[in-house]
């Protein structure tokens, strides 16, 4: 089931009391489509079915993906348990609050979209034997944690930032300067915008951390990390002969204010910046760092705490709402309740400038447009075929062979990355991309400057390869990309926290806790943590009956030329909607093996079901033929080797 959904960019009147009462417990042919309609199909399939169902919803950056997904959630919690039994309610109210938690440490504004999600996310929502929301449980996939440090022009940091500093409490957290006046806020040059009200924005989290279950020292936490961040942005350090340097004294005194709200010792702080502990055989050293190390560390520093205080925010989130495996006897009949998952993930973009998380954030779409043509295009088709039912095939582009350059283990783009990072010596981002160059140099989706130097995209872009993506063309920048994928943070640095006093913070970094010197296992590299993470997804959604909302940016209100293909052909091409609605209007929207429209519907077979079950004499499939006739619906069914068809009415 597909409902396409164009955003409106602005209230429309759909969304009322009234219209969750019109298509609550309806059929979806019943009402006109709406993504209400999506929710009650994958309610149904749960209470009629007894299965599982996820709604995925994709779509570019800012075509509404989480706004319907808000839309859904908002749905389920209308339409399941009225009576107010307090464990419900309350569940189904910290549902809708997490995603204003989440939103707010997870989305920030792009160039693309005031409101982008910065991160993906999957949510089961768990129900009891009746039907009614009890728990569930949020999977997040790779933050955006680059942002935290460095914003492209006309964009922001994460909203949490502008939150906090737009507040009016900013002197207990020492934030004197404004917003402009802070490095890792500024870069962008829109602390301020007009479609956001940060103020409002932080009560609301604030009301919804509460509602959530945080305690009052943990959201004093989360925003002290948030404060001490921004402060970490302004330390300074000052060159001492080349080799050494020192944490320059500023009249802001970031490094005592990184004392307080941390909870660390500050001359610990300013060591951990500017000396690396080192292990040799013989000694433990503490080696120095140039100002160039110490500012990557302070970075490095920064990206880690914000992402350690967002996996905490979800992990806290997670214990709030998930259901407790010994109570799961009293919710259902069988030890495992019901599920309906919502994912709502990062859109496909192009910016600028794209790095290594617009190449995961594109790769991510890349399978989920895979599942889609396996699950709507490829399987329906062989379906047909398999039950011997005439079928004229429909052609569509299938992007396996650009989710296999990416994925592929040993040739894959991913493979190439880790192989570089896993390599001794000075290895350079330039390095990767040769290795790159050679070994894909006749793939039919990748090309870089030094293989094809007149293309109009890679123009005066050495350092950039191409991807022909199923939803375009997307040039990548590889510098740092080595960097980001081996994620490295020095074990100083999570020594330095483990050892806080505030026990929030103390728990983000259990790996502290080691002895200098003790060798630990080689971590795995962002890339190849992303890949495992997006093939299990796909594992979970192809579990579960499938319904999906294909999100669609609408075109500019002046289009800039008319001849050009609009934003919204695109869209419709490269989402495969037109060989969907192909496959559609030529196939069957319902099927159901012999037996069990049999069973269902016997009771319709007037002339000989009081003969039942002697009239299992005849085969099903003859049964349902009988009712089908006697129906007079033989024009709009075909009989499969094992299942009934039946075409849209
Ligand atoms: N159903 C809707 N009604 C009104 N406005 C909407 C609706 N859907 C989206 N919008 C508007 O469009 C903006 C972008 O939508 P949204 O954030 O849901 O996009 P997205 O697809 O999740 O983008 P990203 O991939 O960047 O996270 C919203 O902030 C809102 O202003």
């Amino acid at each position: 089931m597909v409902i396409v959904s164009v955003n409106p960019y602005r209230e429309l009147p759909i969304y009322s009391a009234e219209y969750v009462k019109s298509y609550k417990g309806r059929e979806i042919f019943e009402r006109p489509p709406h993504i209400f309609a999506i929710a009650e199909a994958a309610y149904k399939t749960l209470k009629q079915r007894s299965t599982n169902s996820c709604i995925v919803i994709s779509g570019e950056s800012g075509s509404g993906k989480t706004e319907a997904s808000k839309v859904i959630l908002r749905y389920i919690a209308a339409v399941t348990n009225s009576s107010n039994q307090t464990g419900i309610e309350r569940i189904k109210n910290i549902l809708i609050q997490t995603t204003c938690v989440l939103e707010s440490f997870g989305n920030a504004k792009t160039n693309r979209n005031d409101n982008s999600s910065r991160f993906g996310k999957y949510m089961d929502i768990n129900f009891d034997f009746k039907f009614d929301p009890i728990g569930g449980i949020i999977r997040h996939y790779l933050l955006e944690k680059s942002r935290v440090v460095k914003q492209q022009e006309g964009e922001r940091n994460f909203h949490s930032f502008y939150q906090l500093l737009f507040n009016g409490e900013t002197t207990k957290y020492g934030l004197k300067l404004k917003p402009e006046q802070y490095n890792y806020i500024n870069q962008g040059n829109c602390s301020k915008i007009n479609k956001i009200d940060d103020k409002h924005d932080y009560q609301q989290v604030m009301q919804a951390m509460k509602i959530v279950g945080f305690k009052q020292d943990e959201t004093d936490t989360i925003w002290k990390i948030v404060a001490a961040i921004i402060h970490l942005g302004n330390l300074q350090f000052e060159d001492q002969d080349g080799e050494y340097c020192r944490v320059k004294s500023t009249t802001d005194g970031e490094l005592s204010w990184l004392s307080k709200l941390l909870s660390c010792q500050e001359s610990d702080i300013s060591s951990t910046l500017t000396k690396r502990i080192v292990a040799t055989q013989k000694e433990i050293i503490a080696a120095h760092q140039n100002t160039t190390k110490a500012y990557y560390g302070r970075d490095a520093l920064a990206k880690a705490l914000y992402e350690r205080m967002f996996i905490w925010l979800i992990d806290h989130i997670n214990q709030t709402i998930s259901i407790d495996p010994e109570k799961l006897d009293s919710y259902s009949h069988n030890k495992s309740s019901l599920v309906i998952g919502v994912l709502d993930i990062y859109g496909f973009e192009i910016f600028t400038n794209n790095s290594f998380e617009q190449l995961c954030i594109n790769y991510c779409n890349e399978k989920l447009q895979q599942l889609f043509i396996e699950l709507v295009l490829k399987q329906e088709q062989e379906e047909y075929e398999r039950e011997g039912i005439t079928w004229q095939h429909i052609d569509y582009f299938n992007n396996k062979i650009i989710c296999d350059l990416i994925e592929q283990p040993r040739v894959g783009i991913i493979a190439h990355l880790d192989e570089a990072c896993y390599q001794v010596g000075n290895v350079t981002d330039e390095m990767f991309l040769d290795s790159l160059n050679k070994s894909l140099k006749t793939h039919k989706h990748y090309t870089s400057w030094a293989l094809s130097p007149g293309d109009k995209l890679l123009k005066n872009n050495q350092k950039h390869f191409l991807i022909r993506h199923y939803a375009g063309d997307v040039t990548y920048n590889v510098e740092g990309f080595l960097d980001k994928n081996r994620d490295t943070l020095f074990q100083d640095f999570k020594r330095l926290l483990y050892n806080s006093t505030n026990p929030v913070i103390k728990s983000m970094f259990p790996e502290g806790k080691q002895d200098i010197g003790v060798v630990t296992k080689r971590p795995q590299t962002a890339g190849t943590v992303f890949r495992n993470s997006m093939i299990a997804l796909v594992d979970i959604l192809s579990s579960k009956q499938p319904l999906y909302v294909r999100c669609i940016k609408p075109n500019e209100e002046k289009s800039s030329n008319l001849f050009d293909q609009t934003r919204v052909e695109h869209q419709v091409e490269y989402l495969g909607l037109l060989e969907n609605v192909r496959v559609r209007r030529a196939g069957f929207a319902h099927r159901t093996p012999y037996t069990r429209f049999v069973q269902r519907y016997k009771i319709i077979d007037t002339v000989r079901s009081k003969l039942y079950p002697k009239a299992k004499n005849s085969s099903d499939k003859e049964s349902a033929t009988f009712i089908c006739k006697q129906l007079n619906i033989e024009n709009n069914v075909a009989y499969g080797k094992t299942k009934l068809f039946i075409k849209e009415p």
